[in-house]
């Protein structure tokens, strides 16, 4: 394990971890790497629609959301990030100490890996993972170039988390519930790194819908043409407006709903104005503040990355 600091907390570096895929195949919605680029093309799976992705996407959504709503019932926890507030005998590396969210995280990690969770390419891990696979592996057509699987932004999906979203979802102080802190960030982790790095799908759509365009583009390595061309300004008004109302609808208090409602408070956009306004989990504000200043963004960082490397070496 290797972690290095940053911005206060320990954080982990992501070593190499492409043996992950050599050899170990899985069942998942989306395939593996792609061996060759004739491979690649003549993949017309459905997996691969820009309408299909985007709806894994929303669904994405929300068990990001539900996973922001189960965390923001407990308190900030600062111990939960500070290496060794909670100390955890046995897990310390060279003399270096780790935060109760690292221990988590880690040994959570190594457990989905048994079951080959990072075996499939719409999954990446914090840390490295070395254990065996205790299912067998099972084989997949291919999907995405070959090189995707170096693609990791983990370290960024941590930082923006601990700085930008536990801050914002959570109530300052200390309630002293340190597990279920930390296992809910996992979760919360696990759901914001899986909807970043499917990136790399929905490059892959957009590359074959517009291989000339994107082509020149990858040839002369143009990072910010490609950033131009990938960039959606109308679907990503409709992300930002959307998750705001699941946050609004999601995060509602039914029991403090009055016992009869009128007519006036039926529909689920009654959250804002009346007396009768139930009180809200989370801030719609902050959850469409987070994907339109973090998500996305690192979402077409690793559609960029992605593409970079599309065409393999240049
Ligand atoms: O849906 C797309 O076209 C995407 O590339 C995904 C996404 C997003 O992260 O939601 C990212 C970039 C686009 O500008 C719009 C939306």
């Amino acid at each position: 394990m290797s972690v290095c600091k940053h911005a206060g907390h320990q954080q982990v570096r992501l070593g190499g971890h492409s043996h992950l895929y050599n050899g170990y195949r899985r069942i998942s919605a989306v395939p593996r790497a792609a061996t060759s680029e004739r491979d690649l093309m003549k993949d017309s799976s459905p997996a691969l629609s820009l309408d299909n992705i985007r709806s894994s996407l929303i669904r994405q959504e929300d068990t990001i959301i539900f996973n922001f709503i189960e965390r923001a019932q407990f308190a900030k926890n600062d111990a939960v990030y500070t290496p060794d507030a909670v100390p955890v005998p046995g897990f310390d590396s060279q003399g270096q100490r780790y935060s109760l969210l690292q221990y988590v995280l880690h040994e959570t990690e190594q457990l989905h890996a048994k079951l080959r969770r990072y075996t499939s390419p719409d999954e990446h891990p914090f840390f490295e993972v070395a254990a065996p696979l205790v299912l067998p592996p099972i084989t997949y057509p291919p999907i995405l170039a070959p090189g995707a699987e170096k693609i990791n932004i983990n370290d960024q999906v941590m930082l923006v988390y601990l700085s930008e979203v536990l801050p914002g979802i959570t109530p300052p102080g200390d309630d002293s519930n340190y597990g279920s802190a930390g296992v809910l960030d996992v979760l919360c982790l696990q759901a914001l790194s899986k909807r970043i790095h499917y990136g790399k799908f929905v490059a892959e759509a957009k590359f074959r819908s517009q291989t000339q365009e994107y082509t020149r583009l990858i040839q002369a390595q143009d990072a910010d043409g490609i950033m131009a061309l990938l960039t959606d300004k109308a679907v990503e008004k409709k992300v930002v407006d959307r998750v705001r109302l699941k946050a609004a609808t999601f995060g509602q208090d039914i029991s403090s709903a009055p016992d009869t409602p009128t007519s006036a408070h039926t529909s689920t956009h009654h959250f804002s104005t009346t007396t009768t306004t139930p009180k809200l989990k989370i801030s719609p504000d902050l959850v469409a503040k987070v994907y339109q200043d973090w998500v996305m963004p690192l979402t077409k960082k690793v559609e960029v990355l992605y593409l970079l490397q599309r065409l393999g070496p240049m």
